[in-house]
């Protein structure tokens, strides 16, 4: 009986939870690593179009940085990176388009739509949602064909999300003459939700969050001020990969999204629990 009890609370919880965010933007970035585990990408996507059914408008914005690389590696290419981001010369970019345009966003769409939910790829292949220009580096390093984001069409992706369908995004955009540029994934999902004006910004990854040791998952920080991550960018406890994540989390957290999570993508309905629960899993990244 007391189980029972127990299960109606949590039922109780998830209902207000559900309340709450009925009717708001959530973007859900699904990272390389993550994109290559099949079992943990499906339970993610079912999660997803849950979402979607009850009423929550969940956006995804995709890479698929391990699979361009093995591409790449495929056609001869040796993958270079640079703070984080993909050296990308003409070559690289027709791999990196077909991985990401051609592959991956046709097969996360159509997961979904196995699923039952109504997912739209919005790649510059079928619309292009995302405009922007050639990223000019920090440091002056020229990274070829690698851009940011300039301009997001909200209206094609909100039209979506008001007739109950799910838009999947590749991280690429294009510029006013139509060239097209490679962008960081995490930094066009900071560009979606900012645009959209997203309640919250959930990164999954293949960790369970940002660790004080990198390699171990023991040494998880729950919760980290903007301030804080920005000493542990400094400190060199942030690093490859974590540092465009956690950059876009605080560039977004600068510009009103809500709340910005980084959470493990592999454990098993960790998108429904950061939502759906009050303590959420993995690192909240707050002001
Ligand atoms: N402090 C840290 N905490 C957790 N992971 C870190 C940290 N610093 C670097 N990393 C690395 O960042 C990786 C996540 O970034 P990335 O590989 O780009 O993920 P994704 O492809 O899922 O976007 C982790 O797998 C880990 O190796
Ligand atoms: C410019 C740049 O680095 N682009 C990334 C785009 C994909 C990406 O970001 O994928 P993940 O989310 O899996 O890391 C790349 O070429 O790997």
């Amino acid at each position: 009986m007391d189980q029972a009890i127990a299960k109606a609370d949590t039922l109780i919880e998830a209902m207000g939870w559900i309340r709450r965010f009925r009717g708001k933007t959530t973007v859900i970035k699904l990272g390389g690593s993550l994109l290559e585990d099949r079992e943990a990408l499906q339970h993610l996507l079912l999660d997803v179009i849950f979402m979607e059914t009850v009423g929550l408008r969940p956006v995804v914005v995709h890479g698929g940085g391990k699979a361009i690389t093995e591409a790449m590696a495929k056609a001869g290419i040796e993958a270079q990176f640079i703070r984080g981001r993909r050296v990308t010369d003409e070559k690289s970019l027709e791999v990196v388009e077909q991985v990401l345009a051609g592959e991956l966003n046709v097969e996360l769409t159509e997961m979904m739509e196995r699923f039952g939910g109504r997912a739209v790829n919005l790649s510059p292949r079928t619309t292009c949602v995302l405009k922007g220009k050639k990223l000019i580096d920090s440091e002056g390093d020229d990274l070829g064909f690698v851009g940011e984001v300039t301009e997001v069409d909200r209206d094609v992706i909100e039209s979506l999300a008001y007739t109950d369908q799910v838009a999947v995004i590749p991280s690429l955009c294009t510029d006013e003459k139509g060239q097209l540029y490679n962008v960081n994934a995490d930094t066009a999902a900071m560009a979606v939700a900012q645009s959209l004006g997203a309640d919250k910004l959930v990164f999954l990854s293949d960790v369970n969050g940002v660790r004080r040791d990198p390699k171990d998952p023991e040494t998880i920080i729950p919760a980290l001020s903007a301030e804080e991550a920005r000493q542990l960018i400094a400190d060199g406890v942030i690093q490859s990969g974590m540092i465009p994540k956690v950059e876009a989390c605080l560039e977004t957290l600068g510009r009103g999204v809500q709340k910005v999570h980084i959470i493990d993508g592999r454990l098993r309905h960790s998108l429904l629990l950061e939502i759906f629960t009050t303590d959420g899993v993995g690192t909240e990244i707050h002001q």
